[in-house]
């Protein structure tokens, strides 16, 4: 199994480099070369088996020869030990064919540690084989960092620096990011929003002489095997409704595109998806290119959906370059454009873009009044990311054919926005009770390339 990059102009990799590298040097995005497919049969028999192994059923193929069976097998029992509900990712019916795939009963309360706990295994094994030592730099919303500081924290040859928008995640996601005490873990508040978070750690991955100094490894989506943990769950889901002998929809609250890409690839490899939709809130970007085809960030607008407040979302890469007829050079070209104000998905691409996603917006209102009534009439207390994602596939869904929307985080992450909403303030789990009381330890830093730079060599040679 070998991994190309979106922009066509990088060295093929394994899984593991490609775990191991993140962006490619090119500045593009790795994709498997070909998408393992599984057979009607080979779904089926997913039913009835711990999520665990369904785990590793769908990931064993995408990984080549990076690690062996057992290896991979044990890595999946560690990452996903620690949630605190047996069926990992377990469906709640919201109304009739409408079912909610409560994705946030990982360590940190968000889907992002399905892929995080996973990788966080992954790299120790191969770090450990090869005695290598990385810096893992992210940039993150509020819910990529937490995970990624929960996953990595306190583990030998990792040091892991997290970039969030100051002033701009929720309290929870602010202490879960600074008050772990582990020395290899460092939270940075950065001014700006999380597209100048995100562009920084791209630039710190272009820059090739301080990329090869520190080691830079990412754990964003723009990493494949971010991608790859979070297939699984659409299968699991799929299967329990009724796949492979009936089609499944699925809405998604979507920001960096890698939830929903992931949902692109499990259709790929033969999952009978119907419909994949993306949900954005007001910071509409995706939702405005694929009903227009223009892709023309305007600024970030602050939301009461904080981590989905993002207008350069890195997984688009992808599925354009799938759209494009896997033209890396074509590609490039588009980000060149991004880079100075924007671009237009040509025709071709747009309509084959049209037929693999829908699309539709949720504004602030609607997010709170969804919250409100999906609890007065359900019971179910929403985030608002999934609120995002409820409203808009409520009014898009065919009450004929299942749909599962994804329920990317806790409510009580987001406390203030909910209680806002419901009047109901959600509250921690007993394991966090204590976290307004842990200290905090951050460091505040300007948007500066260099001073960052510079901050993370200091940090790491203090470790
Ligand atoms: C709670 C929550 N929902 C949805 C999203 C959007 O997911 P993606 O960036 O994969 O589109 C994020 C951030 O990524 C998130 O943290
Ligand atoms: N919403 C995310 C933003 C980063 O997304 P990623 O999936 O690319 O890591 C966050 O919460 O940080």
């Amino acid at each position: 199994m070998k991994y190309i990059s979106t922009r066509g102009k990088a060295p093929e990799l394994t899984f593991e480099e490609a775990m191991l590298t993140g962006l490619a040097r090119d500045g593009g995005l790795y994709v498997p070369e070909e998408i393992p497919s599984f057979s009607s049969e080979e779904i089926a028999a997913l039913g009835g088996i711990s999520y665990e192994e369904a785990a590793f059923r769908i990931m064993w193929p995408f990984l080549g020869n990076a690690f062996g069976a057992d290896e991979f097998r044990a890595c999946i029992a560690r990452a996903y030990a620690g949630f605190g509900h047996a069926a990992r990712a377990p469906l709640v019916q919201l109304e009739p064919n409408h079912f909610l795939a409560e994705l946030f009963h990982g360590p940190t309360l968000a889907f992002k540690d399905f892929a995080m706990q996973l990788i966080g295994q992954l790299f120790q094994a191969a770090l450990k084989k090869s005695g290598r030592r990385v810096t893992i730099v992210g940039a993150t919303s509020g819910d990529t960092g937490s995970a990624a500081i929960e996953a990595f924290r306190g583990l030998d040859n990792v040091d892991v620096f997290i970039l969030f928008p100051h002033g701009r995640v929720s309290e929870v996601q602010r202490r879960q990011m600074t008050t772990p005490a582990d020395a290899n873990v460092h939270a940075l508040a950065v001014d700006g929003d999380f597209d100048t978070c995100q562009a920084l750690v791209k630039d710190m991955f272009n820059d090739f002489a301080f990329r090869d100094e520190v080691g830079l490894a990412g754990v964003n989506s723009i990493n494949w095997a971010r991608v790859l943990a979070q297939v699984v769950y659409y299968f699991t889901s799929a299967v329990s409704l009724g796949a492979p002998d009936r089609k499944v929809s699925f809405t998604v609250p979507t920001g960096n595109f890698g939830d929903i890409f992931a949902g692109y690839i499990a259709r790929r490899a033969g999952l009978p998806i119907d419909k994949l939709i993306v949900a954005t809130n007001q910071n509409d970007i995706l939702h405005r290119c694929l009903t227009t085809g223009e892709y023309r960030p305007d600024g970030v607008s602050p939301s009461i959906s904080p981590s989905m407040d993002i207008q350069v979302s890195s997984n688009f890469e992808r599925a354009l370059f799938d759209a494009l007829g896997r033209d890396g050079a074509a590609v490039g070209q588009l980000m060149d454009e991004l880079k100075a104000g924007g671009f237009t998905v040509p025709q071709g691409a747009l309509g084959h873009l049209q037929d693999l996603f829908a699309s539709g917006r949720c504004s602030e209102d609607e997010t709170r009044e969804t919250i409100r009534d999906m609890r007065a009439q359900t019971g179910e207390l929403l985030c608002p990311h999934s609120a995002v994602a409820v409203k808009v596939a409520r009014e898009m869904r065919d009450p004929h054919v299942p749909m599962v929307t994804l329920a990317t985080a806790h409510p009580a992450k987001f406390p203030d926005a909910v209680e806002a909403a419901s009047g109901l303030r959600p509250g921690l789990p007993p394991r966090m009770a204590d976290l307004f009381e842990r200290p905090e330890r951050l460091t505040r830093t300007s948007n500066d390339l260099a001073e960052i730079q510079a901050l993370i060599r200091d940090k790491r040679a203090e470790a």
